[in-house]
C-alpha cells in the first residue's frame, strides 16, 4: 500500500471557532451596527494529525478540551471554521448519546432509521436487524419507545447500529461510558475486530485504561490543541502528570494562606529523580524479579531546594497500565516523614518481596511534598513523576492465572449436608 493510501484520516490546520455573545440581543445589534459584540472562542485550534488505516486511536483530554468538537467535524456532522479534513471511506459515527435517534420511535424503528442514515439500504438494515438486536442485548425492549430506555440502553443500541455497518472508519464519542461492564467489554472486542478488518477506529474516552488496552495511538487535547500524540502509554502518562499537577494546584489553593505564601511557584523542580535501580540481596543490579527472593528498589533523588515534608514513592504497572501496587515513604507500613536538605543527594530504598506472575512490568517513581504537613497528608504537590522509569521481567515459580500470587493453599474438602 502506498504511503498516501495508508492514511485514513488527515486533519491539517483544523480550527473551530464559536462566537460568544454575552446576551442574545447582541447578535442582532452586531448585525445592525456592524460593530463587533462577540468574543471568539476556539473550541479546536490548529489541529493537525494523520491516522492510518486499521489504527485504533484514542482521544483524551479534560472536559471542554475539544474532543467532541474534533470528532464531530471529522464525522461530518459539524462545520469547521478553518483547515482541512480528508476522510477516506465510509464513516460510521456514534456521537453523544443517541444523536439522530427519534425517542418517540421504538428501538426497532430506530434501527431502521439509523441504518438508513448510515447509508445502508432498507434490505440491508432488515437483514442486519437481528444481529443488531442480539448485539445490543435489548431484545425484550426493542418494540418499546426509546424514551422508555435508560441512557445506557440508548448507547447500547446506538453502538450496535453503528458497529454493524462494517464501516471504514468508526468514530465513537464516549457512547460507551454509560454502558454496563459486559456491554463495554463486548463493544471493545467489536472495535478491535473492526480495526483488524482494516478499518480505523477513532474514539473519545476518559479512561486511560481503555487507551492502554485498546489503542495503537493516543491524542491528548488541551484547550482545543493537540499537546501530545503517539504511543498510548507516553501520552497517558503525560496526561496523568498534568492532572496530578492540576490537583496539586487545587490542593495548594485550599491550604491556609501562610503555607501558600511559603510555597514558591515557577521555580525549577525542588527535587528530582537522578536514578532508579533494582538490586538483589547481594547488591547486584537486576532486571529480573524471582518470587523466591527479596529486592531493593533504590530511588536516588537530588534536592534542589529544601523540602520540609516529602514523600518518595513508586508503583508497579502491567504493560496495559494496570496498577498492581504502589507505595511511598508516607504510606508504607512503616511510614516516615522525610525532609530533604538543599544540595543533598538521597538514596531512598524500598525492600520488595515480589509475588508477580510471569511478565513484563513497569516501575514509575514520584516525589511529592505535603503542603499541609505529614500528619494531614491530603494536601500535596507533585514535584516529579517519572513514568515507566524501569522495566522489569518477573518470573514466578508457580503456575497460576492472574497477576499476583496470593499464595492460597488447599485446606480441606468435607462432605456437606445442605
Ligand atoms: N455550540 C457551541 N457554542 C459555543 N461553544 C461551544 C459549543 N460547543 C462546544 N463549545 C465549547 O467548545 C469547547 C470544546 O467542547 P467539546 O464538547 O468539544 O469538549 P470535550 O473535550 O468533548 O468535553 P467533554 O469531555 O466535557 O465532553 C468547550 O469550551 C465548549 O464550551
Amino acid at each position: 500500500m502506498s504511503e498516501a493510501n495508508k492514511v485514513a484520516i488527515r486533519v491539517s490546520g483544523l480550527g473551530k471557532m464559536y462566537r460568544m455573545y454575552s446576551k442574545p440581543s447582541d447578535v442582532l445589534m452586531e448585525l445592525l451596527t456592524r460593530r463587533k459584540r462577540h468574543r471568539e472562542h476556539w473550541a479546536v485550534k490548529d489541529v493537525s494529525f494523520e491516522v492510518n488505516r486499521g489504527e485504533v486511536v484514542g482521544v483524551i483530554g479534560r472536559n471542554g478540551a475539544g474532543k467532541t468538537t474534533l470528532l464531530r467535524i471529522i464525522a461530518g456532522t459539524l462545520d469547521k471554521t478553518v483547515g482541512q479534513v480528508d476522510v477516506k471511506g465510509r464513516v460510521s459515527a456514534i456521537m453523544v448519546l443517541g444523536t439522530g435517534f427519534n425517542m418517540d420511535l421504538t428501538g426497532r424503528e430506530n434501527i431502521l432509521l439509523g441504518g438508513l442514515c448510515l447509508g445502508m439500504t432498507h434490505e440491508e438494515v432488515e437483514g442486519k436487524a437481528g444481529e443488531i438486536i442480539a448485539f445490543s442485548g435489548l431484545k425484550e425492549f426493542i418494540d418499546s419507545p426509546c424514551k422508555e430506555y435508560s441512557s445506557g440502553m440508548v448507547a447500547r443500541l446506538a453502538f450496535s447500529i453503528a458497529a454493524s455497518v462494517d464501516p471504514d472508519i468508526l468514530i465513537v464519542d464516549e457512547a460507551l461510558s454509560t454502558g454496563d461492564m459486559i456491554f463495554n467489554a463486548k463493544s471493545y472486542a467489536r472495535m478491535r475486530e473492526i480495526a483488524r478488518s482494516g478499518a480505523t477506529v477513532l474514539f473519545v474516552t476518559h479512561s486511560l485504561q481503555q487507551i492502554y488496552d485498546l489503542c495503537d495511538k493516543a491524542i491528548l487535547l488541551e484547550r482545543g490543541s493537540v499537546v501530545a500524540m503517539g504511543e498510548p502509554r507516553t501520552v497517558g502518562y503525560l496526561y496523568e502528570q498534568k492532572v496530578h499537577e492540576e490537583m496539586a494546584l487545587l490542593n495548594e489553593a485550599n491550604i491556609p494562606s501562610m503555607q501558600i505564601a511559603s510555597f514558591e511557584k515557577d521555580i525549577a523542580r525542588k527535587a528530582e529523580v537522578v536514578s532508579v535501580s533494582l538490586f538483589n540481596q547481594e547488591g547486584v543490579p537486576v532486571a529480573h524479579l524471582l518470587d523466591s527472593e527479596s529486592y531493593k528498589l533504590s530511588i536516588k533523588i537530588r534536592a534542589n531546594q529544601g523540602v520540609k515534608s516529602a514523600s518518595i514513592g513508586f508503583d508497579i504497572r502491567t504493560q496495559t497500565g494496570v496498577q498492581i501496587y504502589g507505595t511511598s515513604t508516607a504510606f508504607c507500613d512503616n511510614q516516615k516523614d522525610v525532609s530533604l536538605e538543599k544540595g543533598n543527594i538521597y538514596d531512598c530504598v524500598f525492600v520488595l518481596k515480589p509475588i508477580l506472575n510471569n511478565g513484563t512490568y513497569f516501575i514509575s517513581v514520584a516525589i511529592a511534598e505535603f503542603l499541609s504537613g505529614f500528619h494531614s497528608k491530603e494536601h500535596y504537590s507533585l514535584i516529579q513523576f517519572v513514568g515507566d522509569a524501569i522495566t522489569i521481567e518477573a518470573k514466578s515459580s508457580s503456575v497460576f492465572p492472574g497477576l499476583v500470587n496470593l499464595k492460597s493453599a488447599f485446606f480441606s474438602l468435607n462432605l456437606n449436608d445442605l
